[in-house]
Parts: structure tokens; C-alpha cells; sequence
């Protein structure tokens, strides 16, 4: 057995910009480049244009394609590929003319209204309900016979109307970043509030801004060819509109008027679509994650330490087995990797002790295996194995299977981890009718059981209990008899005993071992307590700074331990303290409450 000290690979890969992500995207690439083609031909069309667009000629009309009307002619004898390249420029400026009023409007007013709130929001929030209840529709009909026919009218109007949804989008992201303590501060340091909202506060909503576009302009292109096609538009603006308007109407004679503008409102609604995907995987992150997957699991694989394995007589029957897991956070330009290539594997009806110092990622590794990883967190490489299955490719909806019936989880704060509004009863009572289908009448009855299974002394009292109404230790016992209640194959315990007082840690201690007996479960227990670990664990794994560096039986661990680390976790407990008070022998806290940090 070896022990090697040396650390995972930190993988703060450096992103390349969202423009060079983006081409690399499978989808992002090819929508870029059919994107890129209708913008120079928007741009470019009109001086390629072989004819005037309206320049009509009798002899041409409905000329099948080819000689001088390359696309054939229309209804007017007008040049089929002229009209089509002039409308490309009409039609993609109506669509940018709807995004830059949207964005204008909808963003500043969204910044601004969440950001100092008072009258300004009420003012916004009244504007935005008044835009959306009016149909659109109809204030672009009467505004046309008003102002006339004009494209660039109906679309600044529209623009109007498309403003609540940025507004919508960036006041709720302002809403949650303004008191965010970087922004706090940034006032405090001096920063004006232009500086602000500029700087921070903007950063923060341009992701959802970005995205919105892409699918703005698309919206903005496919009302205005609606417009169009319904014969409301500009007859003297050619536009993919105008040109599928008169195509329906002569489809029986000429097909191919209604093909070319077709596939260019299709295809370009399409890639703008695609787009905007592309768009939202890399904004969000979760491209990030498929092309990094393979770079951070290398990056692992090349440094990951050898654990130091104590031999174990016992037949290993693991329940759950994870594998070189690593679960990493965004972090400036890169990823910050938490977890770096941990292992660990717990057996069928054990209790195991992942005993490690503060923020060496214990609590990561337990979140990863329940799929909750908070906000940002990615598992970027490695498997979880529970009970045969993979967890690590489960969606949210199957991984809720798991959740609260096979595998069951008692957190570290019992008191904020119990919803102040209800009563133990009906927190108690939710998941038994919800999870696992039963009436009002059993789960009533099998809270009771339970409460009393845990040793409340007073069940009936407790089930109508308000949280405020119950000590520190009888709330955890609420929490570990809802936790236990759909027998769990595998319980997770993060550092139960932590936020209770001496004595109330080894009752809870002795109830977790009692009801582990009864029931047999497999029982995952985070700490930092070798107290907690010699008191009722099987075996222990220990982790620093994201990877197991030993793990064994926890006689063998606590009389030999081999690995550098584990062997200064030990000489940093106070002297005077038992070493080891093995397995089995009641003596919570006989090693204290040392915090190995
Ligand atoms: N939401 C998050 N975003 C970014 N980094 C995080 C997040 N949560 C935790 N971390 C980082 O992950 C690392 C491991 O944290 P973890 O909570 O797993 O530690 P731990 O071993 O359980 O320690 P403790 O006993 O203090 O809870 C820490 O460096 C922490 O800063």
C-alpha cells in the first residue's frame, strides 16, 4: 500500500469567448455560418440585385426560371431572385428593429424598476400588465390605418409590445442580484449607482438578454411576414411577406413564388432558433460541462492519488459505489473542481464514516450522490453507483425516485431544515401520502409509529407541534423518523449531531445506530468527529481536499493509520484523549468535538 500525498488537478481550464465556443457548438457553428450568409446577402443584396425590384415587364410575367430571370418572374414580371434579394435586407431589419426596441426599452426600464424599486416598479409593473393584455395585433391594424402602411412603423410597434418580456426577464434578475453582497459592496465602497447598474448589475441580466434575442428577431421576422401575408404591410416594400402573399394567391401557377421565400423565412427562423440553443448551452454552462467533462477526467486520471486500502475480511456487498467522482463550480473563466477524483464505496447494511477537515468536500460528495448539488455545481466526471443503477445520468424527475424512498437524507441544522408554517404532523404526513401513496389515515398512524420509534416521548404532542415548539434534538429526531420512514436502503447522514449539545449527540447517535440495526440499511455518515466515527461506524473514509486518501475498517483505520494525513488528524486531537474507543463501545465524544480544520 502506498500513500501519495499529492493533490488532484485544480481545473480552471480557461473558457475561450462566447463567439469561439459558439462556432464550435454543432449547432451554434452552423447556424453561425447560414446566419452570417443572410446578413450579407441582407447587406450585399440590393447592389447584387440584376433588376430593379418593382421594375416590371409584361413579357416576363410568370416566366419559368431561367434566361434573364434567373428564379423566373412573378405575377407583375418582376425578377423573382431581385425582389428575393432586396426583401432578405427588409425582412431582417424588421426583426432587428423589433429587438433593438425591445431591448431598449424593456431592458432599462427592467434595470431601473428592479433596481430601485418604489414608485418606478409600480410604473413598470402597470406598463408591462397593460402591453400584455392588449392584443398586439389589433393596435398594429388600427396604427396602419392611421400612419399607413409602414414596415418600420408596425415593427417599432411591436418592439413596444415585445418590451415586457425583457422588462419581465431583467427585473426578476436585478430583483435577485441587488442585494447580493458584492453589490452591497460596491455601495459601500463609493460606486454610484450608475456604476453599479452598469457593472454589476447588468452583467448579471445580459445572459438572459443575449438569449432572448435571438428568438426576438426570429418573432419580429415571422409577425412582420404575417403582417405581410395578410396584406397589410408596405406594398412597396418587398419582403419575404409580401412575396409569400402573392405567391398564394398564383400557387397554382407558379409553385416556385411561394418556394423562395419560404425557405428563406423557414431556414432562417429555424437557425435563429438553433441559435439561440446554442446560445443558452453556452451562456448556461451546460456546454461547458460536455466539453470539459472529458478534459477535467483526464486531468484526474493523470494525478489522482493511490488510496491506501486497509485489507477488510469482511465480503464487500457495496450498495453504493462512487467512482473517481468530480463535481466542480463555475468560477471566473474556469471551473473550480471541489471533488477531485473521490472514491468511496459503502456497503449493504453498514455504517460508514466520511470523516475529512472543513471544505475538503464531504458535504459535496453526499449532495452529488442525492443529485443536489446547489446552484452552478456540475458532476464533471466519475459514476455514482447505487444499487446497480448509474445516478450520474438521471434526470431530476427519476432522480425524485430515489429521493426521500431509497435514499434518504438527514441534514445539519434540524430547526432550519423544518418548514416554521407547518406542524410536525404535517411534514411528517406530506411525503408518507405523496411518496409513498398512503391515506390520510395510515400515514397519520405511521407518523405516530415512527415518532415513537425515535423516542419522543409525547408523540401526539409532537405531531401537532409547531417546529418552534421542539428542542434541537427532538427536531433532528423528527427529521431522522421522516428520513427512515420509507425503510431507506441507503441513509445520508451530513453531520447530524453537529448543531446539537453534548448529551443530545449521543442520544441521536445511539437512535441512528438502533434503528440502522432494525432496519438494515446502509447508513453514509459525514463528519468531522473521529468521536462520531469510532462511536458507530463500520468503516471510515477519510477525504482531503476532494479525494479519499484511506479507507478500511475502523479498527484497522483508527490502530494503523497509514496515510500522512489521517496520521495528522489523529495528532491533532488534544492529548489526554482515548485514542481509540472502538466500534460498539458507547462513548460519544470521547474523542470531543474536535473540528479537524
Ligand atoms: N455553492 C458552492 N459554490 C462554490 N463552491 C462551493 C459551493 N459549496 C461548497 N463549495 C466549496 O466546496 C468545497 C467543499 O465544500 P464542502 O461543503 O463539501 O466541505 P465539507 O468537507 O463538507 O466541509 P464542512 O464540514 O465545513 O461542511 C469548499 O471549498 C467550498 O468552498
Amino acid at each position: 500500500m502506498s500513500s501519495a500525498t499529492a493533490p488532484a488537478a485544480d481545473s480552471r481550464a480557461p473558457r475561450a469567448g462566447l463567439f469561439k465556443r459558439l462556432i464550435t457548438h454543432p449547432l451554434g457553428g452552423v447556424s453561425i455560418v447560414f446566419l452570417s450568409i443572410i446578413v450579407v446577402v441582407a447587406i450585399v443584396g440590393p447592389f447584387l440585385a440584376p433588376f430593379d425590384p418593382s421594375q416590371t415587364d409584361l413579357k416576363m410575367i410568370f416566366a419559368p426560371p431561367g434566361g434573364d430571370y434567373l428564379l423566373g418572374g412573378d405575377s407583375a414580371g418582376r425578377d423573382i431572385l431581385s425582389r428575393l434579394l432586396v426583401a432578405t435586407g427588409f425582412s431582417l431589419a424588421g426583426g432587428l428593429l423589433v429587438a433593438a426596441v425591445g431591448t431598449v426599452i424593456g431592458v432599462s426600464a427592467g434595470l431601473v424598476a428592479g433596481y430601485y424599486g418604489g414608485w418606478i416598479d409600480t410604473l413598470g409593473s402597470w406598463f408591462t400588465a397593460l402591453t400584455m393584455s392588449i392584443p398586439s395585433i389589433i393596435v398594429l391594424i388600427a396604427a396602419r390605418s392611421v400612419m399607413g402602411p409602414s414596415m418600420w412603423w408596425t415593427m417599432t410597434i411591436f418592439g413596444i409590445f415585445i418590451s415586457p418580456v425583457y422588462y419581465r426577464v431583467v427585473y426578476n434578475s436585478v430583483r435577485a442580484v441587488r442585494n447580493e453582497l458584492y453589490v452591497d459592496a460596491a455601495r459601500t465602497s463609493g460606486l454610484g449607482d450608475g456604476r453599479i447598474i452598469g457593472r454589476h448589475v447588468l452583467m448579471a441580466v445580459r445572459a438572459p438578454v443575449i438569449l432572448l434575442t435571438s428568438g426576438t428577431i426570429a418573432a419580429g421576422i415571422g409577425m412582420q411576414a404575417g403582417f405581410d401575408f395578410l396584406g397589410l404591410g408596405d406594398p412597396n416594400t418587398p419582403t419575404w411577406g409580401q412575396m409569400l402573399n402573392e405567391g398564394f394567391y398564383n400557387i397554382n401557377r407558379a409553385g416556385q413564388l411561394v418556394l423562395w421565400p419560404a425557405l428563406a423565412l423557414g431556414l432562417t427562423m429555424i437557425f435563429l432558433t438553433l441559435l439561440g440553443t446554442a446560445l443558452r448551452d453556452e451562456l448556461e454552462g451546460t456546454s461547458d460541462v460536455r466539453r470539459t467533462k472529458g478534459q477535467i477526467a483526464w486531468a484526474l486520471e493523470a494525478s489522482a492519488p493511490e488510496i491506501v486500502r486497509h485489507e477488510d475480511a469482511a465480503e464487500p456487498d457495496a450498495v453504493l459505489t462512487v467512482t473517481d467522482l468530480a463535481v466542480a463550480y463555475p468560477a471566473g473563466d474556469g471551473w473550480a473542481t471541489v471533488v477531485k477524483g473521490a472514491s468511496l464505496e459503502v456497503r449493504r447494511g453498514e455504517t460508514h464514516g466520511l470523516i475529512g477537515e472543513s471544505g475538503s468536500g464531504k458535504t459535496q460528495t453526499a449532495f452529488a450522490v442525492l443529485g443536489l448539488l446547489p446552484k452552478g455545481g456540475k458532476v464533471m466526471a466519475g459514476s455514482i453507483v447505487f444499487d446497480g443503477e448509474d445516478l450520474t445520468g438521471v434526470s431530476d424527475a427519476s432522480m425524485n425516485t430515489f429521493r426521500g424512498s431509497r435514499i434518504a437524507y438527514v441534514p445539519q441544522e434540524p430547526m432550519s431544515n423544518l418548514d416554521p408554517a407547518f406542524t410536525v404532523g404535517v411534514q411528517l404526513t406530506e411525503p408518507l401520502r405523496k411518496v409513498l401513496g398512503m391515506s390520510k389515515e395510515q400515514a397519520h398512524e405511521r407518523a405516530m409509529s415512527l415518532l415513537d420509534k425515535v423516542g419522543i416521548p409525547d408523540p401526539k404532542r409532537v405531531f401537532r407541534s409547531y417546529p418552534h415548539q421542539l428542542s434541537g434534538g427532538m427536531a433532528q429526531r423528527v427529521l431522522i423518523a421522516g428520513a427512515v420512514a420509507s425503510h431507506p436502503t441507503l441513509l445520508i447522514a451530513d453531520e447530524p449531531t453537529t448543531a446539537l449539545d453534548v448529551t443530545v449527540q449521543a442520544e441521536v447517535l445511539d437512535l441512528l445506530r438502533d434503528l440502522q440495526a432494525e432496519l438494515g440499511m446502509a447508513v453514509l455518515i459525514v463528519t468531522h468527529n473521529f468521536g462520531v466515527v469510532a462511536d458507530i461506524c463500520d468503516r471510515v473514509s477519510v477525504m482531503r481536499q476532494g479525494v479519499i486518501v484511506e479507507t478500511g475498517p475502523t479498527q484497522s483505520v483508527f490502530d494503523d493509520p497509514r496515510h500522512q494525513y489521517t496520521q495528522s488528524l489523529f495528532e491533532a486531537i488534544p492529548t489526554g484523549a482515548p485514542r481509540a474507543p472502538l466500534p460498539g463501545a458507547a462513548s460519544t465524544g470521547t474523542l470531543g468535538r474536535e473540528t479537524l480544520s
